[in-house]
């Protein structure tokens, strides 16, 4: 679980969180919602400690992220917005790998998870390919592979649809609804609500800071209205 208590952050005397109460249970897959500017990406950052309340406190699995951010780190896999960022290796597998190479595991675990998030960004037998080479798509597919293949218990994405094709963007959410069926939470923030409504459990809106919108999917719609999110038409 990710719980957020009292959590307030600002950048010099612009605060960007107000007073967020919040918490992700395992296997529950939230959309976060909410204009430009409303504080989403500031809120994933403080996940897995990029970022640290000015007051109030992030716990992940009951640990406070502040008392052991390399815990957090392993436990929420993060997908930024600008995976140019994100790369650790010249090379697409090497890349994927690099993470649970640090983990320490076997050889064989390490390319089965390699080969399964490859597989789950449409991204089979593009294990030797140069990420410099890459189009802007295919590099956000290798983050969210590299992500995928720490296999978090919670995964937190930041746009991660930007700049995917069709067949791309299909398959990452039949990988992540599957990882929310066996356990893993999702906090997925989005502009855009029109595919991923139906996987959702619950969707969170932000306005200036501040958790305008909680609840399921169904009850979340009509309070969208004002927040700068694009909704299925109904
Ligand atoms: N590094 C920074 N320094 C100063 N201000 C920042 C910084 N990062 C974000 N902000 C400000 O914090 C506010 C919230 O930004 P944040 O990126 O969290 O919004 P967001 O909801 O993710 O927006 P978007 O939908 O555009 O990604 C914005 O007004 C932004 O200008």
């Amino acid at each position: 679980m990710i719980e957020f208590q009292s959590v307030s952050y600002a950048f010099g005397d612009r605060p960007v969180l107000r007073d967020i109460s919040l918490s992700i249970d395992d296997g529950e897959f939230v959309l976060l919602a909410g204009a430009n500017g409303s504080g989403k990406t500031t809120l994933l950052r403080h996940c897995n400690g990029l970022l640290t309340p000015d007051s109030g406190s992030v716990r992940v699995d009951g640990t406070p992220v502040a008392d052991d951010p390399i815990a957090a780190r392993s436990s929420v896999g993060m997908v930024f917005q600008h995976p140019r960022d994100q790369f650790v290796s010249a090379i697409v597998g090497a890349d994927v790998a690099f993470g649970p190479e640090n983990l320490g595991l076997p050889r064989e675990e390490i390319d089965r998870r390699v080969a399964a998030a490859l597989e789950a960004v449409n991204m089979t037998g593009r294990e030797d390919d140069r990420i410099d080479a890459l189009s802007g798509g295919e590099q956000s597919r290798v983050a969210i592979a590299g992500a995928l293949a720490m296999e978090p218990t919670h995964l937190v994405l930041d746009e991660p649809f930007t700049g995917l094709d069709e067949p791309a963007r299909r398959s990452v959410l039949a990988r992540l609804e599957s990882l929310s069926a066996e356990g893993t939470g999702i906090l997925l923030a989005t502009h855009d609500l029109r595919d991923v409504l139906g996987l959702a459990d619950r969707v969170i809106a932000m306005r200036d800071g501040q958790v305008a919108v909680d609840g399921p999917p169904a009850d979340a719609l009509d309070e969208l209205e004002g927040l700068e999110v694009r909704v299925p038409d109904r």
